[in-house]
Protein backbone atom coordinates (compact mmCIF):
# COMPACT_ATOMS: atom_id res chain seq x y z
CA UNK A 1 0.00 0.00 0.00
CA UNK A 2 0.93 3.47 -0.60
CA UNK A 3 1.65 5.75 2.05
CA UNK A 4 2.71 9.41 2.98
CA UNK A 5 4.66 8.78 6.46
CA UNK A 6 5.66 11.56 8.84
CA UNK A 7 8.46 10.55 11.33
CA UNK A 8 7.99 12.87 14.83
CA UNK A 9 10.55 13.52 17.46
CA UNK A 10 14.00 11.33 17.45
CA UNK A 11 12.92 8.14 17.38
CA UNK A 12 10.07 8.93 14.69
CA UNK A 13 12.97 10.22 11.70
CA UNK A 14 15.04 7.33 12.77
CA UNK A 15 12.87 4.75 11.89
CA UNK A 16 11.70 6.74 9.21
CA UNK A 17 14.84 6.83 8.00
CA UNK A 18 15.36 2.62 8.04
CA UNK A 19 12.01 1.91 6.46
CA UNK A 20 13.08 4.53 3.79
CA UNK A 21 16.51 2.46 3.58
CA UNK A 22 14.34 -0.76 3.56
CA UNK A 23 11.87 0.73 0.96
CA UNK A 24 14.87 1.78 -1.85
CA UNK A 25 17.01 -1.20 -1.24
CA UNK A 26 14.20 -3.40 -1.91
CA UNK A 27 12.39 -1.50 -4.65
CA UNK A 28 8.98 -2.03 -2.79
CA UNK A 29 7.23 1.42 -3.10
CA UNK A 30 5.14 1.56 -0.31
CA UNK A 31 6.60 5.15 0.92
CA UNK A 32 5.35 7.46 -1.56
CA UNK A 33 5.62 10.26 0.61
CA UNK A 34 8.29 11.07 3.74
CA UNK A 35 8.31 13.84 6.02
CA UNK A 36 10.55 14.07 9.34
CA UNK A 37 8.88 16.81 11.86
CA UNK A 38 11.49 17.79 15.11
CA UNK A 39 11.60 20.56 17.28
CA UNK A 40 15.60 19.40 17.70
CA UNK A 41 17.50 20.89 14.52
CA UNK A 42 20.21 18.00 15.76
CA UNK A 43 18.36 15.23 15.02
CA UNK A 44 16.81 16.31 11.96
CA UNK A 45 20.81 17.05 10.73
CA UNK A 46 21.50 13.58 12.04
CA UNK A 47 18.94 11.76 9.23
CA UNK A 48 20.50 10.17 6.04
CA UNK A 49 17.53 8.87 3.89
CA UNK A 50 14.73 11.84 4.43
CA UNK A 51 15.43 14.23 1.71
CA UNK A 52 16.54 17.73 3.10
CA UNK A 53 13.65 19.52 1.82
CA UNK A 54 11.39 16.87 3.62
CA UNK A 55 12.73 17.78 6.87
CA UNK A 56 10.99 20.50 9.27
CA UNK A 57 12.16 21.89 12.22
CA UNK A 58 9.25 23.08 14.53
CA UNK A 59 8.48 24.69 17.50
CA UNK A 60 11.55 27.64 16.63
CA UNK A 61 10.35 30.45 18.82
CA UNK A 62 9.50 27.71 21.62
CA UNK A 63 12.51 26.31 21.71
CA UNK A 64 14.99 27.86 19.50
CA UNK A 65 15.68 24.35 18.14
CA UNK A 66 16.89 22.35 20.98
CA UNK A 67 13.68 19.49 21.59
CA UNK A 68 11.29 19.43 24.06
CA UNK A 69 13.03 17.97 26.95
CA UNK A 70 10.91 14.59 27.81
CA UNK A 71 7.92 17.29 27.98
CA UNK A 72 5.15 16.35 25.74
CA UNK A 73 3.31 19.45 26.29
CA UNK A 74 6.16 21.44 25.16
CA UNK A 75 5.88 18.71 21.93
CA UNK A 76 2.33 19.74 21.72
CA UNK A 77 2.98 23.12 21.66
CA UNK A 78 5.76 23.05 19.29
CA UNK A 79 4.24 21.15 16.70
CA UNK A 80 0.98 23.24 17.17
CA UNK A 81 3.17 26.07 16.44
CA UNK A 82 3.70 25.09 12.64
CA UNK A 83 1.01 22.45 12.16
CA UNK A 84 -0.10 24.83 8.69
CA UNK A 85 3.56 24.05 7.60
CA UNK A 86 3.19 20.64 8.06
CA UNK A 87 -0.08 20.20 6.49
CA UNK A 88 1.51 22.06 3.44
CA UNK A 89 4.53 19.39 3.59
CA UNK A 90 2.99 16.02 4.61
CA UNK A 91 -0.61 16.21 2.95
CA UNK A 92 -0.74 19.35 0.71
CA UNK A 93 1.81 16.56 -1.84
CA UNK A 94 -0.42 14.33 -3.96
CA UNK A 95 -2.97 12.37 -1.23
CA UNK A 96 -4.47 10.79 -4.03
CA UNK A 97 -1.99 9.01 -4.53
CA UNK A 98 -2.37 7.28 -1.07
CA UNK A 99 -3.67 4.51 0.61
CA UNK A 100 -2.89 5.80 3.94
CA UNK A 101 -1.20 8.08 5.96
CA UNK A 102 1.21 6.48 9.26
CA UNK A 103 2.68 8.51 11.70
CA UNK A 104 5.58 7.41 13.65
CA UNK A 105 6.77 8.58 16.87
CA UNK A 106 8.15 7.12 20.42
CA UNK A 107 5.93 7.54 22.61
CA UNK A 108 7.87 8.11 25.53
CA UNK A 109 9.84 11.65 24.82
CA UNK A 110 8.32 15.10 24.27
CA UNK A 111 8.19 15.75 20.76
CA UNK A 112 6.60 12.53 18.99
CA UNK A 113 4.92 11.68 22.23
CA UNK A 114 3.07 15.11 22.74
CA UNK A 115 3.28 16.06 18.57
CA UNK A 116 2.33 12.87 17.14
CA UNK A 117 -1.61 12.70 18.55
CA UNK A 118 -1.52 16.79 16.96
CA UNK A 119 -0.64 15.75 13.46
CA UNK A 120 -2.93 12.85 14.04
CA UNK A 121 -6.00 14.81 14.65
CA UNK A 122 -5.32 17.64 11.90
CA UNK A 123 -4.86 15.12 9.24
CA UNK A 124 -8.05 12.49 10.28
CA UNK A 125 -10.15 16.09 10.04
CA UNK A 126 -8.97 17.28 6.70
CA UNK A 127 -8.22 13.67 4.64
CA UNK A 128 -10.62 10.95 3.54
CA UNK A 129 -7.42 8.26 4.08
CA UNK A 130 -7.09 6.60 7.01
CA UNK A 131 -4.40 7.93 9.76
CA UNK A 132 -2.11 4.67 11.67
CA UNK A 133 0.36 5.74 14.51
CA UNK A 134 3.19 3.29 14.71
CA UNK A 135 4.03 4.44 18.42
CA UNK A 136 7.15 3.35 20.31
CA UNK A 137 6.64 2.23 24.06
CA UNK A 138 9.88 3.27 26.38
CA UNK A 139 11.12 -0.17 27.92
CA UNK A 140 10.49 -0.47 31.98
CA UNK A 141 14.11 0.53 32.97
CA UNK A 142 13.94 3.52 31.33
CA UNK A 143 11.99 5.10 34.10
CA UNK A 144 8.95 6.64 35.42
CA UNK A 145 9.26 9.96 33.09
CA UNK A 146 8.99 7.86 30.21
CA UNK A 147 6.42 5.27 31.44
CA UNK A 148 4.24 8.45 32.41
CA UNK A 149 4.48 10.44 29.14
CA UNK A 150 3.71 7.01 27.12
CA UNK A 151 1.00 5.69 28.95
CA UNK A 152 -0.80 9.30 28.65
CA UNK A 153 0.02 9.72 24.73
CA UNK A 154 -0.64 6.43 24.07
CA UNK A 155 -4.37 7.37 25.03
CA UNK A 156 -4.39 10.27 23.22
CA UNK A 157 -2.68 8.47 19.84
CA UNK A 158 -5.03 5.58 20.26
CA UNK A 159 -8.13 8.44 19.68
CA UNK A 160 -6.59 10.42 17.07
CA UNK A 161 -5.52 6.97 14.95
CA UNK A 162 -7.68 4.90 13.08
CA UNK A 163 -5.55 2.03 14.48
CA UNK A 164 -2.53 2.34 16.71
CA UNK A 165 0.32 0.36 15.62
CA UNK A 166 2.74 -0.78 18.84
CA UNK A 167 6.10 -1.75 19.11
CA UNK A 168 7.79 -2.44 22.67
CA UNK A 169 11.46 -1.65 22.96
CA UNK A 170 11.35 -3.59 26.68
CA UNK A 171 10.41 -6.65 24.57
CA UNK A 172 12.76 -6.39 21.75
CA UNK A 173 15.77 -5.74 23.64
CA UNK A 174 18.40 -8.16 23.79
CA UNK A 175 19.54 -9.65 27.52
CA UNK A 176 22.72 -7.75 27.91
CA UNK A 177 22.72 -4.67 25.92
CA UNK A 178 22.05 -1.31 26.33
CA UNK A 179 18.84 0.07 24.41
CA UNK A 180 21.02 2.88 22.91
CA UNK A 181 23.03 -0.12 21.78
CA UNK A 182 20.22 -1.89 20.18
CA UNK A 183 18.71 1.02 18.39
CA UNK A 184 19.95 -0.23 15.53
CA UNK A 185 19.39 -3.83 15.42
CA UNK A 186 16.09 -3.08 17.08
CA UNK A 187 15.12 -0.33 14.11
CA UNK A 188 16.01 -2.91 11.44
CA UNK A 189 13.49 -5.26 13.28
CA UNK A 190 10.96 -2.64 12.83
CA UNK A 191 11.44 -1.92 9.53
CA UNK A 192 11.69 -5.39 8.52
CA UNK A 193 7.97 -6.31 10.01
CA UNK A 194 6.15 -3.17 9.37
CA UNK A 195 8.10 -3.14 5.82
CA UNK A 196 6.92 -6.10 4.80
CA UNK A 197 3.69 -5.53 5.96
CA UNK A 198 2.93 -2.57 4.51
CA UNK A 199 4.85 -3.65 1.05
CA UNK A 200 2.89 -6.37 0.54
CA UNK A 201 0.35 -6.40 -2.44
CA UNK A 202 2.76 -3.47 -3.95
CA UNK A 203 2.62 -5.14 -7.50
CA UNK A 204 5.89 -3.68 -8.63
CA UNK A 205 7.62 -5.29 -5.92
CA UNK A 206 6.37 -8.79 -6.93
CA UNK A 207 8.59 -8.79 -10.29
CA UNK A 208 5.51 -9.86 -12.26
CA UNK A 209 4.02 -12.58 -10.30
CA UNK A 210 0.87 -12.40 -9.41
CA UNK A 211 0.40 -13.61 -5.88
CA UNK A 212 -2.28 -16.64 -6.01
CA UNK A 213 -4.18 -14.94 -3.31
CA UNK A 214 -2.69 -10.90 -3.21
CA UNK A 215 -3.23 -9.31 -0.07
CA UNK A 216 -4.02 -5.94 -1.05
CA UNK A 217 -4.30 -2.70 0.58
CA UNK A 218 -7.86 -2.79 1.43
CA UNK A 219 -7.45 -6.10 3.25
CA UNK A 220 -4.88 -4.52 5.04
CA UNK A 221 -7.21 -1.28 6.41
CA UNK A 222 -10.14 -3.71 6.76
CA UNK A 223 -7.99 -5.80 9.13
CA UNK A 224 -6.56 -2.56 10.86
CA UNK A 225 -10.10 -1.33 11.40
CA UNK A 226 -11.10 2.06 12.86
CA UNK A 227 -9.71 2.30 16.31
CA UNK A 228 -7.92 0.04 18.72
CA UNK A 229 -4.28 -1.57 19.08
CA UNK A 230 -2.06 -3.31 17.16
CA UNK A 231 0.76 -5.97 17.47
CA UNK A 232 2.94 -7.75 14.66
CA UNK A 233 4.47 -11.00 15.39
CA UNK A 234 6.67 -12.36 12.31
CA UNK A 235 8.95 -15.50 11.88
CA UNK A 236 11.41 -16.92 8.98
CA UNK A 237 13.04 -19.52 7.90
CA UNK A 238 15.59 -19.82 5.22
CA UNK A 239 15.10 -21.89 2.64
CA UNK A 240 18.37 -23.23 1.77
CA UNK A 241 21.15 -23.53 4.92
CA UNK A 242 23.79 -20.74 4.36
CA UNK A 243 27.18 -21.13 5.92
CA UNK A 244 27.31 -18.39 8.85
CA UNK A 245 23.34 -19.25 9.84
CA UNK A 246 23.14 -15.69 8.86
CA UNK A 247 19.76 -15.88 7.71
CA UNK A 248 18.44 -17.84 10.65
CA UNK A 249 19.22 -14.99 12.89
CA UNK A 250 16.05 -13.02 12.64
CA UNK A 251 14.03 -12.91 15.51
CA UNK A 252 11.29 -15.58 15.81
CA UNK A 253 13.09 -18.30 14.38
CA UNK A 254 15.01 -19.57 17.60
CA UNK A 255 11.96 -22.09 18.88
CA UNK A 256 13.17 -25.26 18.77
CA UNK A 257 9.85 -26.73 20.17
CA UNK A 258 8.39 -25.71 17.06
CA UNK A 259 11.13 -26.34 14.72
CA UNK A 260 10.02 -26.35 10.57
CA UNK A 261 10.34 -29.52 8.14
CA UNK A 262 11.79 -29.05 5.08
CA UNK A 263 8.09 -29.81 3.48
CA UNK A 264 6.65 -26.16 2.47
CA UNK A 265 3.15 -26.89 3.83
CA UNK A 266 4.55 -27.94 7.09
CA UNK A 267 7.10 -25.40 7.21
CA UNK A 268 4.17 -22.37 6.78
CA UNK A 269 2.21 -24.08 9.43
CA UNK A 270 5.24 -23.91 11.96
CA UNK A 271 6.35 -20.37 10.52
CA UNK A 272 2.84 -19.06 11.49
CA UNK A 273 2.35 -20.56 15.12
CA UNK A 274 5.84 -19.21 15.75
CA UNK A 275 5.00 -15.69 14.37
CA UNK A 276 1.86 -16.15 16.78
CA UNK A 277 3.17 -17.31 19.83
CA UNK A 278 6.83 -16.14 19.92
CA UNK A 279 7.83 -12.61 19.71
CA UNK A 280 5.38 -10.32 19.34
CA UNK A 281 6.03 -6.00 18.61
CA UNK A 282 3.58 -5.72 21.38
CA UNK A 283 3.10 -8.91 23.85
CA UNK A 284 -0.36 -9.57 24.04
CA UNK A 285 -3.15 -12.60 24.52
CA UNK A 286 -3.85 -13.70 20.69
CA UNK A 287 -7.71 -14.49 21.59
CA UNK A 288 -8.09 -10.96 22.72
CA UNK A 289 -7.73 -9.79 18.94
CA UNK A 290 -10.66 -8.84 17.10
CA UNK A 291 -9.34 -9.24 13.49
CA UNK A 292 -5.97 -11.09 12.02
CA UNK A 293 -4.51 -11.13 8.91
CA UNK A 294 -1.76 -13.15 7.87
CA UNK A 295 1.10 -12.53 5.33
CA UNK A 296 3.07 -15.70 4.19
CA UNK A 297 6.20 -14.23 1.52
CA UNK A 298 8.90 -15.78 0.11
CA UNK A 299 9.57 -17.75 -3.55
CA UNK A 300 6.45 -18.42 -5.25
CA UNK A 301 7.26 -22.18 -5.32
CA UNK A 302 7.18 -22.95 -1.72
CA UNK A 303 4.00 -20.29 -1.33
CA UNK A 304 1.80 -23.72 -0.98
CA UNK A 305 -1.93 -23.03 -0.92
CA UNK A 306 -2.42 -26.29 1.39
CA UNK A 307 0.30 -24.81 4.17
CA UNK A 308 -1.72 -21.46 4.69
CA UNK A 309 -4.80 -22.50 4.25
CA UNK A 310 -4.22 -24.36 7.15
CA UNK A 311 -2.34 -22.19 8.80
CA UNK A 312 -5.32 -19.64 8.48
CA UNK A 313 -7.73 -21.85 10.42
CA UNK A 314 -5.21 -22.39 12.78
CA UNK A 315 -5.02 -18.90 13.58
CA UNK A 316 -8.82 -18.30 13.42
CA UNK A 317 -9.04 -20.90 16.20
CA UNK A 318 -6.27 -19.48 18.33
CA UNK A 319 -7.43 -15.97 18.04
CA UNK A 320 -10.85 -17.04 18.54
CA UNK A 321 -11.87 -14.37 15.58
CA UNK A 322 -14.14 -15.18 12.87
CA UNK A 323 -12.35 -12.29 10.62
CA UNK A 324 -9.10 -13.79 9.82
CA UNK A 325 -7.75 -12.64 6.47
CA UNK A 326 -4.70 -14.49 4.87
CA UNK A 327 -2.91 -14.17 1.61
CA UNK A 328 0.52 -14.43 -0.33
CA UNK A 329 3.51 -12.11 -1.02
CA UNK A 330 5.76 -13.78 -4.02
CA UNK A 331 9.12 -12.38 -3.40
CA UNK A 332 11.18 -14.38 -6.27
CA UNK A 333 15.04 -13.74 -5.15
CA UNK A 334 14.19 -14.04 -1.51
CA UNK A 335 16.24 -16.91 0.38
CA UNK A 336 13.54 -17.41 2.79
CA UNK A 337 10.30 -18.03 3.64
CA UNK A 338 8.31 -15.46 6.33
CA UNK A 339 4.59 -15.37 7.53
CA UNK A 340 3.45 -12.33 9.08
CA UNK A 341 0.81 -12.19 11.29
CA UNK A 342 -1.36 -8.67 12.02
CA UNK A 343 -3.28 -9.02 15.49
CA UNK A 344 -5.82 -5.84 15.81
CA UNK A 345 -8.08 -4.84 18.14
CA UNK A 346 -6.27 -6.44 20.84
CA UNK A 347 -7.65 -5.89 24.21
CA UNK A 348 -5.39 -7.93 26.46
CA UNK A 349 -1.88 -6.20 26.91
CA UNK A 350 -0.09 -6.79 29.95
CA UNK A 351 2.88 -4.16 29.57
CA UNK A 352 0.23 -1.61 28.58
CA UNK A 353 -1.67 -2.60 32.01
CA UNK A 354 2.08 -2.06 34.13
CA UNK A 355 2.95 1.11 32.16
CA UNK A 356 -0.19 2.55 32.96
CA UNK A 357 0.14 1.80 36.88
CA UNK A 358 3.67 2.71 37.06
CA UNK A 359 2.30 5.64 35.40
CA UNK A 360 -0.21 6.38 37.84
CA UNK A 361 1.87 5.57 40.55
CA UNK A 362 4.60 8.72 39.83
CA UNK A 363 2.05 10.63 39.27
CA UNK A 364 0.13 10.36 42.76
CA UNK A 365 2.42 8.64 45.10
CA UNK A 366 1.62 4.73 46.01
CA UNK A 367 -0.40 6.01 49.14
CA UNK A 368 -3.19 7.54 46.89
CA UNK A 369 -5.05 4.58 46.24
CA UNK A 370 -8.44 5.31 45.96
CA UNK A 371 -7.25 7.93 43.34
CA UNK A 372 -5.39 5.59 42.05
CA UNK A 373 -7.89 2.78 41.37
CA UNK A 374 -10.01 5.59 39.67
CA UNK A 375 -6.44 6.85 37.43
CA UNK A 376 -6.19 3.76 36.60
CA UNK A 377 -9.25 2.15 35.35
CA UNK A 378 -9.76 5.80 33.14
CA UNK A 379 -6.26 4.89 31.19
CA UNK A 380 -7.05 1.23 31.23
CA UNK A 381 -9.47 2.64 28.08
CA UNK A 382 -6.67 3.21 25.56
CA UNK A 383 -8.86 0.55 22.96
CA UNK A 384 -11.88 2.72 23.28
CA UNK A 385 -12.95 5.08 20.35
CA UNK A 386 -15.14 6.82 21.97
CA UNK A 387 -13.39 10.38 20.70
CA UNK A 388 -13.43 11.83 24.51
CA UNK A 389 -10.83 12.82 26.65
N1 LIG B 1 13.08 1.89 18.80
C1 LIG B 1 13.67 3.06 19.02
N2 LIG B 1 13.34 3.79 20.09
C2 LIG B 1 13.97 4.96 20.29
C3 LIG B 1 14.96 5.44 19.41
N3 LIG B 1 15.40 6.65 19.88
C4 LIG B 1 14.69 6.90 21.00
N4 LIG B 1 13.82 5.89 21.26
C5 LIG B 1 12.82 5.80 22.35
O1 LIG B 1 11.97 6.95 22.25
C6 LIG B 1 11.69 7.52 23.52
C7 LIG B 1 12.20 8.92 23.54
O2 LIG B 1 11.66 9.58 22.47
P1 LIG B 1 12.51 10.47 21.47
O3 LIG B 1 12.01 10.18 20.11
O4 LIG B 1 13.96 10.36 21.72
O5 LIG B 1 12.04 11.91 21.95
P2 LIG B 1 11.51 13.10 21.07
O6 LIG B 1 10.17 12.77 20.54
O7 LIG B 1 12.55 13.50 20.09
O8 LIG B 1 11.27 14.22 22.16
P3 LIG B 1 12.32 15.23 22.85
O9 LIG B 1 13.68 14.61 22.79
O10 LIG B 1 11.79 15.37 24.23
O11 LIG B 1 12.22 16.49 22.05
C8 LIG B 1 12.38 6.66 24.51
O12 LIG B 1 11.43 5.76 25.05
C9 LIG B 1 13.44 5.87 23.72
O13 LIG B 1 13.66 4.61 24.21
C10 LIG B 1 15.31 4.64 18.29
O14 LIG B 1 16.16 4.95 17.45
N5 LIG B 1 14.63 3.46 18.15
Amino acid sequence: MKLAIVGVGQAGGKILDQLIEYDTTRNTGFVEHAVAVNSARTDLAGLTYVPEADRLLVGQSIVSGHGAGTDPETGKRCVGEDIHEIDDAVGGVATSGIDAFLLIAGLGGGTGSGGGPVIADHLGEIYAEPVYGLGILPSTDEGGIYNRNAANSLQRFARSTDSLLLFDNGAAKSSGETLSEGYREINDEIATRFGNLFSAGEIDAMGGDVAESVVDSSEIINTLGDGGITSIGYATEAIETDEGGLLDRFLGSDDDDLASSGDATNRITSLVRRATLGKLTLPCEPDSAARALLIVSGPPEHLSRKGIDSARDWLETETDCREVRAGDYPLPDEGRVAALVVLSGVTEVPRIEEMQQLAVESDTGPEDDEQDEKDFESLLEYGDDDGSE
